[in-house]
């Protein structure tokens, strides 16, 4: 059985944050709990305001309203070590293109008490082969990894991960994957991570939030969100004229036997599917600009 929660185990807690670039409302009231060593992935369309979010957490941007508590401090009054608990990995590192990548990280370790060994770094991130290579001459995956190394070269306890593989190939998502995943596991490190990527949030992600339209619509578990996206699987199959044909249904396994028995045998073009976390995003996104009341759902707020 999971022990109870303690207010330790709390690393982010936000309450009713709202946020307005002059009469435009981008946050309506997000609420948000992430714990201790869990991954947690931010999920919205373009401009619903999870960069905006990021940087109230991060202590970056000074919100409207609401409540913010990231490591038992509130961001817009973190001190310097506050700030060196905290891991970034911001959009794209832009300053220092004529240093060198191993010189870059080894500088940016003297900044923490307890730093990683740069070279170990830049083999954890698949790096050693460019240790000498001017940051401007990387390739975009090659950089974005520097990017990753740059946030975890300090061993932060919370690691804000904005759209960290954009433009990584296969096998370099496929290596950040694992590295996430062993930062949570092995070390313990609570993880907020924003993407556009569906599959990533599924496979990397503890609990995932929605926010569409300035709230967060939805939060649980992947397989918790895609069986709200719709109870109903849906059944597809070709009828005796050849007609394609879909039906949703609660009982799936019911349906399916009615056919075998209406048609006295194998159903041609069956197949049964299950909602995915895509459906229910859909499912959100649909709603939500739909949604006149603008009334926030009841469980979106974090268990
Ligand atoms: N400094 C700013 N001044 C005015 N409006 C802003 C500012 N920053 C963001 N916005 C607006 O706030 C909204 C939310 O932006 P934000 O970057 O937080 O969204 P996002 O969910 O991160 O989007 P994306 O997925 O495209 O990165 C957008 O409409 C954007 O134009």
């Amino acid at each position: 059985m999971t022990p109870p929660r303690t207010p330790a185990d709390v690393v982010v807690e936000a309450r009713d944050v709202t946020m307005a670039y002059g009469d435009a409302d981008v946050l309506r009231g997000v609420d948000l709990d992430i714990h201790r060593g869990e991954v947690f992935a931010l999920l919205g369309p373009n401009g619903a305001g999870k960069t905006t979010t990021v940087e109230i957490l991060e202590g970056f941007r000074r919100r409207s309203g609401g409540e913010v508590r990231v490591l038992g401090a509130d961001p817009e009054r973190g001190d310097d070590a506050w700030r060196g608990r905290i891991g970034l990995v911001l959009q794209s590192w832009r300053d220092h293109p004529r240093w060198r990548v191993a010189e870059l990280l080894g500088h940016f370790a003297t900044y923490y008490p307890d730093p990683r060994d740069p070279t170990e770094l830049l083999a954890l991130v698949g790096l050693t082969g460019q240790a000498d290579r001017q940051v401007n001459r990387l390739s975009g995956g090659q950089r974005r990894r520097l990017d990753v190394a740059l946030g975890i070269v300090g061993r932060p306890e919370l690691l804000f991960l904005d759209e960290p593989t954009t433009g990584f190939d296969p096998e370099a998502r496929h290596e950040f994957h694992l590295l996430v995943e062993r930062l949570a596991r092995d070390e313990g490190v609570t993880v907020l991570l924003t993407t556009h990527d569906l599959a990533e949030a599924e496979r990397l992600a503890d609990r995932i939030a929605m926010l569409v339209g300035g709230r967060i619509r939805a939060c649980g578990t992947p397989a918790e969100l895609a069986r709200r996206a719709a109870a109903q699987a849906e059944v597809r199959w070709t009828a005796d004229d050849g007609t394609p044909r879909r039906e949703r249904s609660k009982d799936p396994s019911r349906l399916v036997w009615e056919l075998h028995r209406d048609a006295d045998g194998p159903i041609p073009g069956l197949e049964v599917r299950r909602p995915t976390l895509e459906d229910t995003y859909l499912h959100m996104v649909h709603r939500a600009a739909d949604d006149t009341d603008g009334t926030e759902d009841a469980k979106a707020r974090a268990a």
